[in-house]
């Protein structure tokens, strides 16, 4: 079920870009089949954003639902963690099966011992940045994570609007990062703004409201991923 961290790595390094649904805009009611119509709809992967209330102001879900969930579901689980102190509860999300466990560098200034702690536990190790930090502070954590998540929008809300900033924040860590790297893009990915994106290094796209408020959750799965593959193959994009 929990493929271990370099099989996990080989897998998500050896494919194309992916589209990465957010749980967030889905229907809690029906937790199970919103994920495994993520599935049905070409997923590999689903993003879980996990609110405390104090790092943003809203709350979402813990490590209790995403355990409960974790036997239902094939997919990669990758948990967004918007929380002000995600080391008290890192064994929990580690438990629960999370394969990717993406922090806030804004959280934990000095990270270091939180990735340390996600890779022993046999996870991938993710570092999210909001879109007023400098990009620059990513740089000394680099060599330390599996997943740079570049935000394109304030966190704490999904619906909101691409900031269009992310793009050359995304050109900068491409530029300084071992092609390995994941880079993922978090806010406001939508038909609009996504081949943009995936021209500026994206290889994560986390696509909430676009998908899950989508009449056609397929179709719509179907015209991002042609719009990805295009944006693959046109000058400017990642090689
Ligand atoms: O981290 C997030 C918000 O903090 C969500 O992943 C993100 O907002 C996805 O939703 P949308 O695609 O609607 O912007
Ligand atoms: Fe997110």
């Amino acid at each position: 079920m929990h493929p271990n961290r370099s099989q996990l790595l080989e897998r998500l390094r050896n494919t194309s870009p992916r589209i990465c649904p957010s749980l967030l805009d889905c229907d809690f009611s029906f937790l199970k089949s919103e994920i495994d119509d993520a599935e049905r709809c070409g997923a590999e992967i689903v993003h879980w954003d996990v609110m405390d209330g104090f790092f943003v102001p809203n709350f979402s879900y813990g490590p209790m639902v995403i355990r409960s969930l974790r036997p239902q579901s094939q997919l990669v689980f990758e948990a967004h963690l918007m929380m002000k102190e995600p080391g008290k509860y890192l064994d929990g999300f580690l438990e629960a099966g999370c394969d990717v466990i993406t922090i806030h560098l804004e959280a934990v200034p000095d990270p270091t011992e939180l990735l340390r702690a996600i890779r022993d536990g046999g996870a991938l190790a993710g570092l999210a940045v909001n879109p007023p930090t400098p990009i620059e502070q990513l740089e000394p954590w680099l060599d330390q994570i599996d997943l740079a998540l570049v935000m394109s929008v304030m966190p704490g809300f999904g619906g909101q609007s691409f900031d269009q900033g992310a793009l050359e924040r995304m050109r900068w860590v491409r530029e300084r990062s071992r092609p390995e790297l994941i880079i993922e893009v978090d806010g406001g990915v939508n038909r609009t703004t996504i081949s943009d994106a995936v021209r500026a290094g994206a290889r994560h796209m986390v696509v909430g409201s676009a998908f899950y408020r989508a009449q056609d959750r397929a179709a719509e799965f179907q015209q991002l991923t042609q719009l990805v593959n295009e944006g693959v193959s046109s000058p400017g994009a990642m090689e």
